[in-house]
């Protein structure tokens, strides 16, 4: 392998990686912090109880509904709950059977008819018993004795097929968007001509289809080079997880390495089969480049070396300048184009500025075989601001701008993937319009309305309903806004947890136009209650205004003459649902207990 020099900013060390992984956690509601289950994820079976009907009929098809892997949900035939009692699973241990000691479940009476050999003395924990519950639950497959799943399975299906309404689906069309979808094929043309395409900057609001219409494109860039066997490939990042030029650059050069590997194995093949023909009949050499089989033998010696050298990077701990000129040889390697899709690219910047962009952009003028080019996305308009000047020119050769969608644009939207994803006449005519309506009152969000629409599917199948109708997305509106509040409050920092607290007390007692002094005080207390450090009340003041920012309260300054300035507050979010995800922190945990003194105001 060619040997070069090359001498890559390294604003960071190997060792750094590791963090990005645990963002993924913040993204889960546990449903443990929500009583009522409404800020629980609606695709969570122990939450909802209620398993999907549409999977019944596409068993499979909705790979990220965990209904689906729920043994009763599919052929109700094959439910364990309702096959030979004897086979039945859930009755070897009463005490992993979900559905003990649900008194709605189905006639307790009939345990005299069935169970003989269960021990209602020893607390009916009979392990040998084969049918009946030590509650009384009869488990067996008499037609009258429905199991807990089979009601929820009678009902007509809404979806049809509820995967195409998700975010991990790929439309294969994408209404509006025809005008960008044009121009990056015709930037990126070049690619399929052996040229180096420019380097792309697409901006725009979230879910205005950058990422769709970005794969789109991708994918039909790498079908037409198939087609004409041009070699062009197109790599996508998520630099939200990948998040650091160590991580861009492992993952770059690990993809590329595990390509020439097949590549290496490939040639290996040829050259081998060409050997053993070469060696009784050398006229076989005549077309190729071998004058002779030492030569086809050093050849072969030169591959399998090359597969040798090839080293996996590590997912941590190399100098930064090694990954990269790992990366740099195995992009090099063979003759290509590759066109690096760099997702929330300014989440890249922000972590670790733009020493990853600096480097990938004036590769090509030292690359010998292949060609980069750099396909950027990003929601936020001013993150080239941070950028090096050269970064910059050099990054947004070509700028293509996502405008928000409209209603009517987003009405459009949702009939194609609803003709999909629902069954025949399951909407009322006003269901998509609605969820249009909303989604372009928040910022033209095509997947918000996605969102609303699933959600309305799943709460109309929820309540057993035989259509989805208005009072549906109005219900999956308010349970969106309730999701996107417990998840906000659920990731404060614990102070601020506090603060909340605090207010929500004073709020529960009655005081109306919170000022400062009263959080404090209460604040103050609870600190003392759960042994947290108290903080000064300038820092407490700090913590309102991000609340307030985060529109969990409404702050205002309010002057009081002579004396001085403070700020009022209102609670903006539910009070009972926001408590709940408090006192579900294991730290405000003993919280509940404190009843800090909430002194009455003559004002109120
Ligand atoms: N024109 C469209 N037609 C069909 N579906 C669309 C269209 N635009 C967006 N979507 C869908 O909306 C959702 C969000 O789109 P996408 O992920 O492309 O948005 P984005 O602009 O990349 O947002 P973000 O900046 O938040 O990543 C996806 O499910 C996508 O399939």
């Amino acid at each position: 392998m060619d040997e070069r020099e090359n001498t890559p900013q390294t604003g960071e060390s190997g060792d750094e990686s590791g963090t990005a992984g645990d963002r993924s956690g913040t993204t889960d509601v546990d449903e443990a912090d929500d009583p009522d289950n409404l800020g629980a994820d609606l695709d969570d079976p122990p939450s909802s109880g209620t398993p999907s009907r549409s999977d019944r009929s596409a068993p499979g098809t909705d790979e990220s509904d965990s209904t689906t892997d729920n043994p009763t949900s599919g052929d109700p035939t094959d439910n364990p709950t309702s096959g030979d009692p004897t086979d039945n699973p859930t009755s070897g241990d009463p005490t992993d059977n979900p559905t003990s000691g649900d008194s709605s479940l189905p006639d307790p009476t009939s345990i005299d008819d069935v169970s003989t050999d269960i021990d209602v003395g020893s607390g009916g924990r009979d392990r040998s018993s084969t049918d009946v519950d030590f509650d009384g639950v009869v488990l067996d497959d008499d037609d009258e004795n429905q199991g807990l799943f089979d009601d929820l399975l009678s009902g007509e299906p809404i979806f049809e097929n509820k995967e195409v309404l998700r975010p991990s689906y790929t439309p294969h069309e994408l209404p509006h968007r025809n005008d960008q979808i044009n121009r990056m094929a015709t930037i990126l043309v070049s690619a399929l001509r052996g040229e180096t395409p420019s380097n792309i900057l697409i901006y725009g609001k979230t879910g205005t289809g950058k990422t769709a219409s970005a794969k789109f494109v991708s994918q039909e860039l790498e079908s037409t080079s198939q087609k004409y066997d041009v070699p062009c490939e197109v790599e996508y990042i998520n630099c939200e997880v990948t998040d650091t030029q160590y991580r861009v650059l492992a993952q770059l050069a690990n993809t590329f390495i595990e390509q020439n590997q097949a590549v290496i194995a490939d040639r290996l093949d040829r050259c081998r089969e060409l050997r053993s023909t070469a060696v009784d009949d050398p006229s076989a050499l005549a077309d190729t480049e071998f004058a002779a089989v030492e030569e086809l033998d050093a050849r072969i010696e030169e591959l399998e070396a090359d597969a040798d050298e090839m080293e996996e990077v590590p997912m941590t701990g190399w100098p930064t300048d090694r990954v990269y000129s790992t990366f740099f040889e195995a992009v090099d390697y063979h003759e290509r184009v590759v066109v690096i899709m760099l997702d929330e690219i300014d989440k890249l910047v922000e972590k670790s500025g733009d020493d990853t962009l600096y480097n990938l952009s004036r590769m090509n003028s030292e690359l010998n075989r292949s060609r980069i080019s750099i396909m950027g996305i990003s929601n936020d308009l001013k993150f080239t601001d941070f950028l090096d000047p050269r970064v910059k020119s050099s990054l947004g050769e070509e700028e293509i701008v996502f405008p928000p969608y409209d209603a009517n644009q987003l009405r459009d939207i949702l009939q194609h993937r609803a003709d999909i994803a629902f069954k025949q006449d399951a909407l009322t005519d006003d269901v998509i319009p609605l969820c249009a309506a909303f989604a372009a009152q928040e910022h033209g969000d095509a997947r918000r309305a996605l969102d609303l629409l699933r959600t309305a599917g799943e709460l109309a199948e929820r309540s057993q309903a035989e259509i989805v109708a208005e009072k549906h997305v109005r219900q999956a509106q308010d349970k969106i806004e309730l999701d996107r509040v417990v998840e906000v409050v659920r990731t404060l920092p614990t102070q601020s947890k506090i603060v909340l607290f605090a207010v929500i007390l004073l709020e529960k007692n009655g005081v109306h136009n919170i000022n400062t002094g009263e959080v404090f005080n209460i604040y103050k207390r609870l600190c003392e209650e759960i042994d947290a450090d108290v903080l000064t009340q300038r820092r407490v003041t700090d913590l309102i205004s991000e609340l307030d920012m985060l529109g969990i309260v409404n702050a205002v300054v309010v002057s009081k003459g002579r004396y001085g300035r403070t700020k009022e507050m209102g609670l903006s979010v539910p009070v009972e649902e926001t408590e709940a995800v408090l006192l579900s922190d294991s730290r405000l945990g003993d919280i509940e207990n404190a009843q800090p003194f909430v002194q009455a105001r003559f004002d109120n």
